[in-house]
């Protein structure tokens, strides 16, 4: 709540609103309380007084009547009748879109199609048509505005209902006995209240305004009850002659529904969760490059090399140091492993050599990635995108994530083509299908017609692959890109990725949890922790005799089949939050050789071997102490 409402107030207009509504609601409530004139009392003798004339603050209307006693009363009718036709239409529209979405089918069939024909009609016609059946008066009006606006909720509702009641928490519910009531009221309802919230705040200034028209036609309020819409048609008389009496109500009218929309935008924003870090802002094409401090200079002549990268998440006040000084390269051919903890930062860094990190909130504020000599970092747009996809591609973890579910994976890797390679169809076609069979799926010719929720997991990934090789790239960044499939389908892709990087001289930078996976593909591998480098150096020096206490703490962690029983140590605590980085060594506060000196100033990269290096004052010397 406190975060809703501190969004809320960063939002200016929104607050504006609020203010707003706040003086409008309250100056609503104290009306009976405060020392107005009647407003249904005429005096035809002191009829259309101007404003702040001896008649009233105001003025009067065509019969006398004390316009701001009226405005008063009327604006407390029409909020009144606004908000209770918005909460009805919520609660019947939400009610029927959960049922027609919970239970689908025929019962979603029957229900929709009701809504369907009731939103086939002009939404004023049918209002209209309500009051004429119901008679005129405030009380049909609001029935008839209420009855025109459930349709909208229903058919909002019904959809999120149909994705949440696919979702393995309702399965699960469903599993554990619970009756359909119960579950719609336990699962699905809380899930749906922000989406019903949302709508009403958005809709209600605009039922307020539909209550107005139906009074404006003289089928709302009925004389001589003051609501802003009768007040309008009353004055419609004397429009040109006297305009004050239109433009009280009509002015009233204006700042409710400007300050009630500027609202429910503002509740939308701030009851999105995602806005708190800025996703839904629009995204820049490339990641927003801040740095300061000298760039590095591109060392040796290595394919890719980062060099002191540093890539923040800025969050209002809060700065999230995701990579915070990663030096990393790799040559035509070679394979470099990356693993870590989940939030170390691996994707971070992967996703920032192209600048794809989004931002707002991401920002690359130091180093460089140098690609055949020239830097990455703050390239323009047009450079990175040539780049990217057809020298620089990606896997990534979930191919069901990056395919279109609504294009063939034909149509899929022909546009991957087709975006670097202007060639006709035919042969973008026949490339595609090539593509297909480099990475062993059978019945190319077939499969290039599928859509992928059509294919297995495996399969896609595949895909995932051919999509990735279409511009014949030279560097592959592969992140995670087997952490979802079995081992047999995992071992059949890494074998896949083996070949490719052999056949081709690929560069594969490969992101992964699995020391298993870096042992059967990595040449060499970087230990990441807290967005650093911890070690890096060969896969076989690494694995056989892990330096910093992290990586053969983490190896501890896996269990080795044919190695007989050995207990299998967790790494204590957690990893330190990146917001919060203590000084010194991050892992400090989880390592059993902590000291002093750990945690006294920054721990430097330093040379432990041939091409090894650890950033460690206390290295590990052999295995046998490693996994002590
Ligand atoms: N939009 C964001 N706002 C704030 N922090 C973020 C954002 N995106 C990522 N982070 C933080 O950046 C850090 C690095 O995340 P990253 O996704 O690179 O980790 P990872 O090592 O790839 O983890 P995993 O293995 O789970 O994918 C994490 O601490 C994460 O919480």
């Amino acid at each position: 709540m406190k975060s809703f409402l501190s969004l809320l107030a960063r939002n200016r207009l929104a607050l504006g609103g609020l203010i707003v509504m706040g003086v409008v609601v309250l100056l609503a409530l104290v009306t009976p309380l405060l020392p107005l004139a009647d407003p249904d009392v005429t005096n035809t003798a002191n009829r259309f007084k101007l404003p702040l004339s001896e008649g009233g603050l105001l003025g009067t209307d065509h019969l006398g009547r004390d316009l701001l006693s009226r405005l008063m009363w009327g604006t407390r009718l029409s909020l009144a009748v606004g908000f209770a036709a918005a909460v009805i239409a919520a609660t019947l529209g939400a009610a029927i879109g959960i049922v027609a979405g919970f239970y689908g089918g025929r019962t979603d069939n029957i229900i929709m199609r009701g809504v369907d024909m009731l939103m086939a009609f002009p939404y004023i016609l049918l209002a209209l048509a309500i009051v004429a059946a119901l008679g005129p008066g405030l009380m049909n009006a609001l029935i008839a505005v209420a009855a025109v606006n459930i349709p909208f909720f229903a058919r909002n509702i019904r959809g999120i209902t149909v994705g949440i009641a696919h979702k393995e928490f309702v399965d699960a519910a469903r599993l554990s006995g619970m009756t359909d009531w119960r579950i719609i009221l336990t699962e699905v309802l809380p899930n749906v209240i922000p989406v019903i919230v949302i709508a009403m705040s958005t809709t209600v200034g605009w039922m307020i305004l539909e209550t107005a028209g139906l009074s404006f036609l003289g089928l709302g309020s009925q004389p001589p009850q003051a609501d802003l819409g009768s007040m309008l048609g009353e004055a419609r008389a004397a429009l040109i002659s006297n305009p004050h009496t239109s433009i009280v109500p009509g002015a009233m009218i204006l700042v409710i529904v400007m300050a009630i929309n500027l609202l429910g935008d503002g509740v939308r924003d701030a009851l999105d969760p995602r806005l708190k870090s800025g996703a839904l802002s629009r995204p820049m094409p490339t990641t927003r490059v801040e740095r300061s401090g000298p760039v590095p200079a591109a060392s040796d002549d290595a394919l890719l090399a980062l060099r002191g990268l540093k890539t923040e998440f800025q969050v209002k006040d809060r700065v999230y140091k995701a990579v915070g000084g990663v030096d990393l390269k790799v040559q035509p051919g070679e394979c470099l492993g990356v693993i870590g903890e989940s939030g170390s930062g691996k994707s971070v860094t992967a996703l920032s050599v192209m600048g794809l990190v989004a931002s707002p909130p991401g920002v690359i504020t130091g180093g460089a990635v140098h690609y055949k000599g020239g830097d990455l970092i703050g390239a323009p747009y047009e450079t990175l995108r040539s780049l990217r996809g057809s020298r620089i591609a990606y896997i990534f973890q979930d191919p069901l994530a990056t395919l279109h579910p609504l294009y063939t994976i034909g149509d899929q890797l022909i546009e991957a083509v087709r975006a670097h390679h202007p060639t006709d169809r035919a042969a973008a076609r026949a490339h595609a299908i090539e593509l297909l069979k480099s990475v062993r799926i059978p019945n190319a010719e077939q499969r290039v017609d599928s859509y992928p929720h059509e294919m297995s997991g495996g399969m896609r990934q595949r895909v995932g692959i051919a999509m990735a090789l279409a511009n014949d790239p030279e560097v592959i960044i592969a992140d995670e890109p087997t952490t979802a499939l079995d081992v047999t389908v995992q071992a059949q892709i890494l074998s896949l990725l083996e070949d490719l990087r052999r056949e081709r001289g690929l560069a594969i930078i490969f992101i992964t949890h699995d020391f298993g996976v870096v042992a059967q593909i990595c040449d060499r591998v970087a230990v990441m922790y807290a967005g650093r480098i911890v070690e890096e150096g060969p896969s076989e020096a690494i694995l056989n005799a892990p330096a910093h206490p992290y990586t053969a703490r983490l190896m501890a962690c896996v269990p080795e089949l044919g190695q007989g029983r050995r207990e299998l140590a967790a790494i204590p605590g957690l990893p330190p939050a990146v917001d919060r980085l203590p000084q010194g060594c991050a892992f400090a506060d989880r390592c059993h050789k902590a000291q002093e000196g750990c945690r006294a100033a920054d721990i430097l990269l330093s040379d432990h071997g041939a091409d090894h290096r650890v950033r460690c004052i206390a290295p590990e010397d052999t295995l046998q102490e490693a996994r002590a």
